[in-house]
């Protein structure tokens, strides 16, 4: 069995260290090379030692000629504003990319707008293929260079689609209340994810800033050919894994719960990772801790016309490195689910 030469850029962050955990046990992925920039010439048990007789590998530096002889995809775990620029010299190598940055998922100017410094280059750009796997499947199967979502984009974007491809809601008022887990915030040390800062407290972040609305926006007109206005507000929890977003848009039509989630079952038939939630049931993160599920609960609220629904995901899984393994197995016409058929740790 040929396997796929893999490497890591950022294997020692959190989103690098989760793909690692979840390539080691892929049945069709050699980690060739782990790359970071700090710490480059350490081992990466040094950082994590639960990898110890699991991955026994060394942090490597960046060297494009050698990545480009070693390796043909290569991962971008890395803050934005780094894949961006290293991204066009290994595409023009013929080497396969896929960042879990924002770097390719927004056109230039949003990016300047959003993330405050310079865009990619168009070339790039216009190559990058957006990586919500189950909504765009068949492009991600034939492109170069991936952008995989954000984190909130995925929970908020699996939820949303289904009513706004069936005209369920009015796009102009949409609301997503997001709650993340710490762990969203990498493990990049800063005053806001001490333990002192975070235990015992909840709060908003970023309020009518946050780099992932116009993400959300922009992917709402590409796949369901709407424009939106959406009013996202995050909000940092005091756990460590989990996403969960809570929608609430008016409704555009008379239809009932179970109308809404037979639409949402028929959108999503034959999507391993998608879970509709029975009636009367909605996910919390638990559910989907470690996992690559996406677990969706809706509820047509009569008394409000408003339409309500609940998506949970694990943002390192799901909302970053499962779904960055989930395309890669597309990209290579793996099984989708192949290495990523984890059942969800619970409690
Ligand atoms: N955490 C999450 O839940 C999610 C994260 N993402 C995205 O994934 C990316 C990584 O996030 P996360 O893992 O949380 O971050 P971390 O802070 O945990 O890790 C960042 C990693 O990037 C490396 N790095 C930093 N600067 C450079 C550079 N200039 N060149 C090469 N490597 C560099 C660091 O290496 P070193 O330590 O050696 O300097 C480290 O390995 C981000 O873009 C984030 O937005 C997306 C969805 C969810
Ligand atoms: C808890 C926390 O801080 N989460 C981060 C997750 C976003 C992220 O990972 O950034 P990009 O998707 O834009 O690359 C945030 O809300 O900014």
């Amino acid at each position: 069995m040929k396997m796929l030469k893999i490497g890591i850029v950022g294997a020692n962050g959190y989103s690098g260290a989760e793909l690692v955990r979840l390539l080691a046990r892929h049945p069709r992925a050699q980690l060739e090379m782990l790359i970071s920039h700090r710490t480059k010439g350490t081992m990466l048990t040094a950082h994590y030692p639960h990898f110890q007789q699991i991955i026994e590998a060394g942090l490597e530096d960046m060297v494009p000629d050698e990545i480009a002889g070693r390796v043909e995809l290569l991962f971008f775990a890395t803050p934005s504003g780094v894949a961006k620029n290293w991204v066009p010299r290994f595409v023009d190598k013929g080497l396969k990319c896929i960042d879990l940055s924002g770097d390719f998922r927004l056109d230039g100017e949003a990016y300047r707008q959003w993330y405050k410094r310079e865009p990619a280059p168009q070339k790039e750009l216009d190559k990058a293929i957006y990586g919500l796997s189950e909504m765009n499947a068949d492009r991600i199967k034939e492109a170069q260079l991936i952008a995989n979502p954000g984190c909130f984009p995925t929970a908020a974007l699996l939820g949303l689609l289904p009513p706004v491809q069936g005209g369920f809601i009015d796009t102009s008022f949409i609301v997503i209340d997001g709650k993340t887990g710490v762990s969203g915030a990498g493990r990049t040390p800063s005053l806001g994810n001490l333990f002192t800062e975070v235990n015992e407290n909840t709060g908003a972040y970023k309020v009518g800033s946050h780099q992932h609305t116009p993400e959300i926006e922009r992917f709402i007109k590409a796949f369901a050919g709407k424009e939106a206005k959406i009013s996202f507000t995050p909000h940092l929890i005091p756990m460590t894994r989990g996403i969960l977003c809570t929608i609430y848009a008016p409704l555009a039509k008379k239809v009932t719960t179970e109308d809404v989630r037979q639409y949402y079952r028929k959108v999503y038939k034959g999507r391993k990772f998608i879970r509709i939630r029975p009636a009367g049931s909605f996910p919390s993160t638990k559910e989907v801790y470690a996992s690559n599920y996406c677990d969706i609960g809706v509820h047509v609220d009569e008394r409000t016309g408003r339409l309500v629904v609940i998506s949970a995901i694990d943002n390192l899984v799901k909302g970053a490195s499962g779904q960055a393994i989930q395309n890669m197995n597309l990209l290579f016409g793996l099984e989708e689910d192949t290495g990523l058929d984890h059942v969800p740790v619970y409690p």
